[in-house]
């Protein structure tokens, strides 16, 4: 009780001191001004998916963070039922070749930015994250999900071949054999069962609960020296990252030229449907 008690007080301290560094309409981001934690909102409604302007957006936020020395970046959604729907699929169907270029390129500049961070990140996941959502909040060092919604990375089940820095992105949260069978499937899983298989860290009943939960975590590296907390991080990532770090370029080209199969473009236009169609019920 007294511990519950002491718990919400330093919660109401937590809120009281931040402030506001710099938002956008697409993010906002608030500074604690005791701790130097970035709480990253992202704000796209409906449900923040990605098109490029927003993919831009947190990008530069996140730069920004690490720029103005944050201690760390916590990453979570204002839509309190959606972290993020992932890729706006509207970027993909009948593309205009020149936009959907500048498009994955800024996909592939976000994740290397969240990916290899120099500070500590941690995902508040209140509410469902499902592919490139998923991914995000993959790419942070520690996960805490709410109850009830679920997480995952269901691209085969809508004919997409999941591209490698994705793949990579499961691969360093979880084992091989799990990701294979999760890709495989499209596995979209609960909060529950992505606890059991450590996609996720921990389950929290509330947001303030996982926002001091990420708080919690990204203070544990108080103790350490940034620069060599960084470096030891970058060398641990690096593998995972090469690929995209040595040669974006052929990752785009291939993923454009699918992008603009017959096939993949079909599929498309068939499960836009499907997500339309269930709110026309
Ligand atoms: C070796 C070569 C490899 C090459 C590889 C190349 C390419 C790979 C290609 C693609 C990889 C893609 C990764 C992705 O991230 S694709 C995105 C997949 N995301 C989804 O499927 C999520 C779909 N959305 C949902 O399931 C629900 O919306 C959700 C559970 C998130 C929320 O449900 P809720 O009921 O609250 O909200 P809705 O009413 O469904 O949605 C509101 C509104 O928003 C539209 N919408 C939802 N998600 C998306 C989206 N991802 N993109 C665009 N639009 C979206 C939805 O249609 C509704 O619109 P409207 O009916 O109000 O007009």
């Amino acid at each position: 009780m007294l511990r519950s008690r002491t718990k919400l007080i330093e919660l109401g301290k937590r809120q009281l001191c931040r402030s506001m560094c710099k938002s956008s309409e697409l993010t906002l981001v608030e500074v604690d001004d005791k701790t130097g934690i970035a709480t990253l909102t992202m704000n796209k409604p409906p449900v923040n998916s990605c098109n490029l302007e927003f993919l831009r957006a947190l990008k530069s936020a996140m730069k920004e963070i690490e720029s103005n020395k944050c201690s760390g970046i916590i990453l979570t959604s204002s839509n309190d039922k959606v972290f993020s729907s992932g890729l706006d699929l509207n970027e993909l169907r009948q593309p205009n070749p020149e936009r959907l270029a500048t498009f994955w390129k800024e996909l592939q500049e976000m994740w290397v930015t969240l990916y290899l961070s120099n500070v500590p990140t941690a995902a508040a996941i209140n509410g469902h994250a499902l592919a490139v959502g998923c991914v995000m909040a993959a790419a942070c060092e520690y996960r805490v999900m709410l109850p009830d919604f679920t997480i995952g990375i269901h691209a085969t089940k809508f004919g997409y071949v999941v591209p490698p820095f994705i793949v990579n992105t499961y691969l360093s949260v979880l084992p091989h054999p799990v990701v294979e069978r999760a890709l495989l499937q499209g596995k979209i899983f609960s909060t529950q069962e992505a606890l059991q298989i450590n996609l996720i860290d921990e389950v929290v009943n509330s947001k303030d609960e996982a926002l001091c939960k990420c708080a919690d975590f990204i203070g544990s590296f108080e103790q350490t020296n940034p620069v060599a907390r960084a470096l030891t991080k970058r060398q641990l990532r690096a593998p995972f990252a090469k690929q995209l770090l040595e040669d974006p370029e052929t990752e785009l080209r291939e993923s454009l030229e699918y992008i603009n199969t017959p096939l993949f473009q079909e599929s498309l236009d068939q499960y836009l449907l499907q997500l339309k169609k269930k709110n026309k019920k």
